[in-house]
């Protein structure tokens, strides 16, 4: 046996002694308000599949990954990403107390748990990352002693309190926990006066999703476990300090806040920076610094808009505001779903609300992700494929005419397919990373991240809503499926069995090949039957720019939506290269070269690359610099690297650019650039 084949080997016994057998034996229904419903012949093949392919692809450090795995062996029966035990005892509610400490790159306070035991326990497990704990005391003011586990990386540490008598199920505890975060702490990006608009003065925001909120609070890191939460935040006077709740009075430098809804660790978020804010509608302000407003305020003028859409399709909007929070340009994703609060990429600020779907998107969140939501992230398409799915329908219901709604929809849905295809060519068609239910024993959230869980979680909805009879039968499942797991955690199982029993008088249901959408890698069983008449023009321009001998002009292109346009050149990216004068032509002609729009420039210049374009370089290297959306920063770095003669240039690029980026950005285009942990910019 190789050395690589031994190691894959003692990694799938070790983790199934000490994991997951465990796991499987557990019922959690305490939490889960549900039975569980697993399967160990699902499971168990899966596991060593995924473990195979991580370890031979991801170039993982062989020693460093068998002892993370050993030391996963307490991890909780419910995530195989977290440490805490919320079946032992789970977090109601949290009360935090932060100073910002923009000198020192510190958050510094207290946070007050307020435990349910639900069964005998002598400690509270929970996950702590780089936290610098100064005390714990119960409710009565005494001092509890505590254990900090070895800090794995990228996972944290466990932290163990220990109780100073045994607590029976049904007792309640109160512990406060004095601590520091760490000025590298993974959650947050603390941004220089110059990578700010104002250039005047620091920002900070966070991005606790998948796994970070550890980084920044002691807490069950878990999305099985949904709290409550309150907050008293302190910041210098000149800054003005957001969060995922209900914001309540500012007064000099103290901000107070209360999240009256359950929401899991993952949608606790904090921004802080000198910000302005414009009314969008009856329940929402859009907020950024004031170089950015007014072009913020046009941009999502049409806010209420969707949310009326979107409780027509839903039901009522449970969070009472909807803000949005325009972040700077180093912000990781297009836009993340914080109750509340939803922060946004300023990519989005196109000039032309051609990125609309972005918004629609988040606002969907509202239901399928923070009022419904994945129990861990192995089941992550329930929280996207359900929101894309959502977003499209909401889309297209915003459309008066019946016929173009449905085309509109079927033609985002080609579009998102295109994505589904190149996500899945990246991973490899038999990397069980294209699973829709992935298995991360030993895998952290952020490396499993790709377009697979949003297009084929999606598309796997819309098989099955065209399986029962259409929208008009579907719409009514998705609303009772909303109802039923409001406030909760659940995990594909759970939605299968809940669907199979509401479609139980449905002979069409019983035809789903569900272990080949769900436990299958690659391209979907069934790609539905789409409706391409958006996509005809395209294809026919596509023939044309093949021909060498017609020429190009703005004609071809002046009729089309921006999002045809985004098509047209996607097709392209995935065909051979064009010769560099048709390039030029073509970027010259179609108004590409250049455009403002970044969902166009973002492919453009993935062509310019395409067809190694190297007077194009600067711009490309200016485009990664200027903005960290991971959507365009990752494809981009990938096609440099795989560019040999502008390799060196491109990690030099990623180096001395590092520095700049949040923590999930650098750790993510270190992997697609094959950067050890050890190389380090040298200037
Ligand atoms: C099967 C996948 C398994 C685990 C992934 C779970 C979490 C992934 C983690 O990396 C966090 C993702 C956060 C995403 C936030 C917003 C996105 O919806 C943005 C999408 C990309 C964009 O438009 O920029
Ligand atoms: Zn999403």
């Amino acid at each position: 046996m190789s050395l690589s084949a031994k190691v894959v080997t003692r990694v799938f016994q070790l983790n199934l002694r000490n994991n997951v057998s465990n796991i499987r034996q557990r019922t959690c229904s305490v939490i889960l308000q549900q039975p569980r419903h697993y399967s160990d012949t699902i499971f168990r093949p899966k596991l060593f599949n995924t473990k195979q392919y991580f370890y031979r692809n991801m170039s993982t450090n062989i020693a460093a990954a068998e002892r993370k795995i050993r030391a996963m062996g307490a991890l909780s029966p419910l995530d195989p990403s977290s440490f805490s035990r919320p079946e032992q005892a789970i977090i109601r509610h949290i009360s935090l107390n932060l100073n910002v400490d923009f000198e020192k790159h510190v958050l510094h306070g207290h946070a007050k748990l307020d435990v349910d035991v639900l069964e005998d326990i002598n400690s509270l497990i929970l996950d702590a990352s780089n936290l610098k704990i100064s005390s714990i005391e119960a409710d009565d003011g005494s001092k509890l002693q505590y254990k900090l586990g070895e800090h794995i990386p990228n996972m944290g540490s466990k932290l163990t309190i220990l109780l100073p008598k045994q607590h029976i199920a049904g007792e309640k505890l109160k512990i406060k926990i004095t601590y520091t975060t760490d000025p590298q702490a993974s959650a947050l990006q603390w941004l220089d006066p110059e990578q700010t608009s104002g250039k005047k003065h620091p920002y900070l925001f966070s991005q606790c999703q998948p796994i970070h909120a550890r980084s920044i609070l002691p807490c069950q890191d878990t999305p099985a476990v949904k709290f409550t939460y309150d907050a008293e935040v302190t910041a210098p006077e000149e800054f003005t300090v957001l969060m995922s709740a209900l914001r309540g009075e500012a007064r000099s430098n103290r901000t107070t806040f209360r999240q009256p809804m359950p929401l899991p660790s993952y949608l606790v978020a904090i921004a802080v920076g000198v910000l302005e804010s414009r009314t969008l509608g009856p329940r929402s302000r859009v907020w950024s610094e004031k170089e950015e407003i007014e072009r913020s305020a046009w941009e999502f003028a049409e806010t209420e808009k969707y949310l009326q859409a979107a409780e027509k399709l839903c039901g009522p909007y449970e969070w009472s505001e909807y803000d949005l929070l325009v972040l700077p340009p180093s912000f990781p994703y297009g836009g993340m779903e914080n109750p509340c609060l939803t922060f946004v990429t300023p990519t989005l600020l196109a000039g032309d609300r051609s990125q609309a779907d972005v918004i629609v998107h988040e606002i969907m969140h509202s239901w399928t992700g923070n009022l419904v939501t994945n129990r861990n992230f192995e089941h992550f398409w329930l929280n996207e494929g359900f929101t894309v799915f959502l977003e499209r329908k909401v889309g297209a219901s915003l459309i008066n005419d019946s016929v173009e709604a449905k085309r509109s929809r079927d033609f985002q849905s080609l579009l998102g397919l295109q994505e589904l295809s190149e996500a899945v060519s990246v991973f490899g068609a038999s990397s069980p990373l294209t699973n829709l239910v992935v298995d991360l024993n030993g895998i952290h959230p952020d490396d499993a991240f790709s377009r697979v869980p949003y297009e084929k979680g999606s598309l796997f909805l819309r098989y099955l809503e065209d399986q029962v009879g259409g929208p008009e039968v579907f719409d009514d499942f998705l609303r009772a499926y909303l109802t039923k797991f409001r406030k909760k955690s659940l995990d594909t199982e759970q939605f299968k069995a809940f669907l199979l029993e509401y479609f139980k008088d449905n002979q069409a249901i019983k035809q789903v090949d569900w272990d080949s959408w769900l436990h299958k890698s690659g391209m979907p069983p069934i790609i539905p039957d789409y409706d391409t008449t958006m996509t005809k023009a395209i294809s026919a321009l596509l023939v044309k720019i093949d021909d060498s001998n017609a020429s190009l002009s703005y004609e071809d292109v002046a009729n089309f939506t921006p999002h045809q346009m985004i098509h047209m050149l996607q097709q392209l990216i995935d065909r051979p290269a064009l010769p560099l004068e048709r390039l030029a032509a073509l970027g010259k002609e179609y108004k590409v070269n250049g455009n403002k729009n970044t969902e166009i420039l973002y492919r453009w210049l993935r062509l310019c690359i395409r067809s190694r374009d190297d007077t194009k370089l600067q711009d490309v290297f200016h485009f990664v610099n200027s903005q960290g959306r991971m959507k365009y920063v990752r494809p981009v770095y990938r096609d440099l690297y795989a560019w040999e003669d502008v390799r060196a240039r491109a990690i030099d690029n990623f180096l001395k650019n590092e520095k700049y980026m949040m923590h999930v950005s650098a750790y993510t285009l270190r992997k697609d650039l094959h950067l050890d942990e050890k190389t380090k910019n040298t200037e």
